[in-house]
């Protein structure tokens, strides 16, 4: 199997994630393109350098063209604009949509049989294009955005307790806005429930600060928003697919009849492997849950609703 990665967006996102597989020396080839081809050249020796001092064997190279993507086992797609203080993520839909179709419509006909997973804003309406562009099937269009929020859910529990870094395993579900659903029910430090642990009034605060954790990574960095965590969940992502590892991560899947809700992408445990998306895992959700859910899928329909009526009309 190849085990070749090319990443689309060689900015803040996409060098945390190829510096990150060049460092553990998962991918033999890492391929940078950036439509600056400066800037994936000079990221990509700086890496190559890295790679070099620690004895990786992965080689970071810059695209010359999408020709160079060819033979690529996954895509990650992190081209496009980043929010700035004051924006919402779906404020970037259109222009971000437009450059998903470009690149998609490039990737889809030099790696026709790659998987894609999509990191651009807003993520699940990224998603969703990125698969009705390329055609693929639904397990090779995946989404990244839960494991980050899952991620930044934990850290804020330890923020609370002052202990049980590293054992904490917090579940957010929903889509990647401001309607995610953190479920503090799945949620546990060492295998002991969350409610155990904290107040509710804490419980609560740990959700709410989740919701708005991008946010507040903006107003702190001003010029555009979070990229370490975001990278590295990204690269988690890649490593399951290259191990075949199939262990379950939250991600951006397309939902076919899974949670009773068809043809939109939203934010569910997902089953990683070597083909992908291998499986949705449906988690019991209370009718509260469920209910937070369904605001999730409606704000995602939203943004596809207004990209099926004339942006997608032609790619069905
Ligand atoms: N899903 C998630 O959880 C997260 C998503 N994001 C999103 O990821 C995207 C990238 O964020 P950053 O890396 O911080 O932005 P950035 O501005 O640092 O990098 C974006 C890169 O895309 C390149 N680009 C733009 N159009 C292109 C095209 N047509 N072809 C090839 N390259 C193109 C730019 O030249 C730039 O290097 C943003 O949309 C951001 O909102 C960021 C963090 C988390
Ligand atoms: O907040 C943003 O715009 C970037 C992002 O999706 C995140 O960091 O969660």
């Amino acid at each position: 199997m190849s085990n070749k990665v090319s990443i689309v967006g060689a900015g803040n996102v996409g060098s945390i994630v190829a510096y990150s597989l060049a460092m553990q020396g998962l991918a033999h080839e890492i391929i940078l393109v950036d439509r600056d081809t400066d800037r994936a050249k000079g990221k990509a020796l700086d890496m190559s350098h890295a790679a070099s001092a620690v004895r990786s064997h992965s080689i970071v190279r810059a695209a010359e063209s999408y020709e160079d993507v060819r033979g690529s086992k996954v895509v990650v797609i992190t081209a496009g604009f980043p929010r700035k203080p004051g924006m919402t993520r779906e404020d970037l839909l259109f222009k971000n949509a437009e450059i998903m179709k470009d690149v998609v419509t490039q990737v889809k006909e030099v790696a026709p049989d790659a998987i894609l997973i999509v990191v651009s804003n807003p993520l699940d309406a990224m998603t969703y294009t990125a698969l009705k562009v390329s055609g693929f099937p639904k397990n090779r269009v995946i989404g990244m955005a839960g494991i980050l929020d899952s991620a930044r859910m934990a850290y804020f529990i330890y923020e609370k307790l002052g202990y049980g870094a590293g054992q904490i395993r917090a579940s957010v579900i929903g889509g990647h806005g401001d309607f995610m659903v953190p479920l503090p029910k799945y949620s546990t430090v060492a295998g002991v429930p969350l409610s155990d642990l904290l107040s509710q009034k804490e419980i609560d605060e740990v959700v709410e600060r989740t919701k708005k954790a991008g946010a507040e990574i903006v107003g702190y960095l001003k010029t555009g928003s979070a990229y370490f965590a975001p990278g590295k969940s990204t690269a988690i992502m890649v490593e399951a697919i290259l191990k075949d590892s199939k262990q379950i991560f939250p991600c951006a899947a397309y939902l076919d009849g899974e949670y009773g809700y068809k043809d939109i992408v939203n934010g569910v445990p997902v089953m990683i492997g070597k083909d992908g998306a291998e499986k949705v895992i449906e988690v019991t959700l209370d009718p509260c849950e469920k209910e937070l859910f369904r605001k999730s899928v409606g704000a995602v329909k939203e943004m596809v609703d207004i990209l099926n009526k004339d942006f997608l009309k032609e790619e069905k």
